[in-house]
């Protein structure tokens, strides 16, 4: 059955189908792009103006241009102030010509006299001057976009600025951009608030020249550089080469092949929400594999760990044989999550470390080389089957090797990354602080500061099944399947692997955020946001697991539900 597409009465009207069929849909006929290729062009910064009045009309059409320029979290912190008196323009002028000859001071004579030669005089000549101000009165925190990067408002009104401009070359008006002003003088002038900045004057008014290229180009202060010298191609190219990464994330195509396909389903885009965005990964990953029912198996990897002997764990050692026997039986937790899941389930041992992080490090180089290349091989068996593959592991006293491990890779102290594992008290909590920064330190006094390969990091401060995990996340992904991560431990292994082969990242979902305390602070560096949140600390990839069912829901969801009309 084939139903009508439900076209929305609000916003994009267009069509999954309608887009793939005419991808430049979008474009603005030839003609016009020649135009605006035109406009851009021949803007030029001009200094000479005409005294004759511009026609409010069209003044108001060019700021109103300016007032369509993108800013940050759409806050339009843009303020133009208009200014025709022209005792202003004077006094503004005034101020300009004393930095100009401030600045022509402290240059080299004959650069000096090129300044002065400039022509500063639009300021007065221009029947207008257009002061741009950003009201930053708004906390950075508050404003989407400007957490992390907190001049984006300035940035947003820089933008308005080349909107204005373009607009008036089009009107052929001229635009003048002038900051030579002390920035208080300038905001003392046209009586800005505290918490509100200046971007300048433009002068604005009919041009009388009509430059053919930069003045300051034809005064032979610079030159346009070739546009293929500030191009760089993936990287900046004078930095040392990232390692290569030889995992490539599903084509373009498929990506967006498994997005289309669920813009023809009976059910809004979207809809499914976090969910739809992995089911997405998972059925890019499955089209590149010519895949249909999507299947999965958990690896449980266990490990032994020296740091035991500090006091670190609430269980006896021997909880760990306890699980891989039940494992093998099919009664531990997570023999048991995977059956009901309907995943298939293995479990390795990946053996014992042999040091206890605080006096000697986990592994030798070659352990950790000969484990990660275990689980490459595991994982991609995993892959060879399964595009699905859920990751757990056991192994009484990982969470602090966790915990440190995570703490070396990202740079963060102890306090930051020890939780409670599987049952921890107050004491043990201070205790297990305590050995994760004795760890940190020896790593420290022994390496010196600078961040160690990821390689050494599972050597110094790691275990076996993080190894092992690692190497199942890079072998899965290289067959094109997807590990789904389960708690802190899976995840900082995951977090390695990525360092080794950053392509790995694509193959990731984050299935759970467990109660561990680093283990949010790792999936936002992952970049993956969990799909359960349960407070859950089983270990065991039981969270792995019980994630791995709901996406095989959401792709069943995928699959079953009617599609519509194009
Ligand atoms: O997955 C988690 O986030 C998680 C949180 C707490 C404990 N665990 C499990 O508990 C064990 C480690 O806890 P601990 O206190 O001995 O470090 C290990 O076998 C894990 O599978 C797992
Ligand atoms: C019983 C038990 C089972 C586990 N499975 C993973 N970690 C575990 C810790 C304990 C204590």
């Amino acid at each position: 059955m084939t139903w009508n597409r439900p076209v929305p009465l609000l916003g994009d009207q267009t069509s999954a189908s309608e887009r793939a069929a005419e991808v430049e849909g979008w474009a603005f006929p030839q003609t016009a792009r020649e135009t605006f290729y035109d406009v851009v062009a021949a803007r030029r910064d001009v200094r000479r103006f005409r005294p004759d009045p511009v026609d409010p009309e069209t003044v108001r059409r060019v700021l109103a241009a300016a007032h369509m320029a993108p800013s940050v979290g759409h806050s339009q912190p843009w303020r133009f102030i208009v200014v025709s008196d022209p005792a202003t323009r004077d006094r503004a002028a005034r101020m300009a010509d004393e930095q100009r000859l401030r600045q022509a001071r402290q240059m080299d004579p004959e650069a000096g006299r090129r300044l002065l030669d400039l022509q500063l005089e639009g300021i007065r000549e221009a029947p207008l001057g257009v002061v741009v101000a950003c009201d930053r009165r708004t906390a950075a925190a508050g404003v989407l976009g400007r957490a992390t990067f907190p001049d984006a408002d300035m940035w947003s009104c820089a933008c308005a600025i080349q909107n204005l401009w373009l607009a008036a070359r089009a009107e052929g008006l001229g635009v003048g951009w002038v900051t030579l002003f002390e920035q208080h003088d300038l905001e003392a002038l046209v009586g800005v608030p505290d918490g509100v900045v200046t971007l300048g004057w433009l002068c604005l008014g009919w041009p009388d020249e009509r430059p053919p290229a930069p003045g300051l180009e034809r005064a032979g202060w610079s030159r346009r550089q070739p546009v293929d010298e500030v191009i760089f191609a993936e990287r900046w190219s004078e930095a040392t080469p990232a390692p290569p990464s030889h995992l490539r994330a599903p084509a373009n195509d498929a990506v967006v092949g498994a997005r289309d396909e669920a813009d023809v389903l009976l059910t809004p885009p979207g809809s499914l929400g976090l969910l739809d965005r992995y089911v997405d990964r998972v059925e890019a990953a499955m089209q590149e594999r010519r895949e249909s029912a999507p299947t999965g198996q958990l690896l449980l990897v266990a490990g032994r760990h020296p740091v035991t002997s500090h006091g670190v764990s609430a269980y006896r050692e021997s909880v760990t044989e306890d699980v891989l026997a039940a494992s093998k039986v099919g009664e531990s937790a997570g023999a048991v999550a995977a059956a009901a899941a309907g995943l298939d389930f293995e479990v390795v041992d990946a053996g014992t470390a042999t040091g206890d992080l605080v006096t000697s490090d986990a592994l030798s180089a070659d352990q950790v080389s000969d484990l990660i290349e275990r689980g490459r091989g595991l994982g991609a068996a995993v892959g060879s089957h399964h595009v699905l593959q859920a990751l757990g592991e056991v192994g009484i006293g990982n969470t602090t090797v966790a915990a440190t491990l995570a703490a070396v890779l990202l740079d963060l102290p102890a306090s930051d990354v020890v939780g409670l594992g599987a049952g921890a008290d107050t004491a043990m909590v201070r205790r297990k602080t305590e050995v994760v920064e004795a760890a940190l330190a020896r790593v420290h006094a022994a390496r010196g500061p600078g961040q160690l390969l990821p390689e050494e990091a599972l050597a110094c401060v790691g275990g076996p099944e993080f190894c092992v995990l690692a190497g199942a996340v890079l072998g899965a992904a290289s067959t094109g399947a997807v590990s789904v991560l389960d708690g802190l431990a899976t995840s900082v292994a995951a977090l390695a692997a990525v360092r080794i082969e950053p392509g790995a990242a694509a193959y990731l979902v984050a299935g759970q955020r467990s109660g561990e305390r680093a283990h949010a602070t790792v999936l936002e560096h992952l970049g993956l946001e969990p799909l359960l949140d349960l407070r859950l600390r089983a270990g065991e990839g039981v969270g792995a697991t019980l994630a791995c069912a709901m996406l095989i829901s959401g792709l069943k969801l995928r699959r079953g539900i009617g599609r519509t009309a194009p």
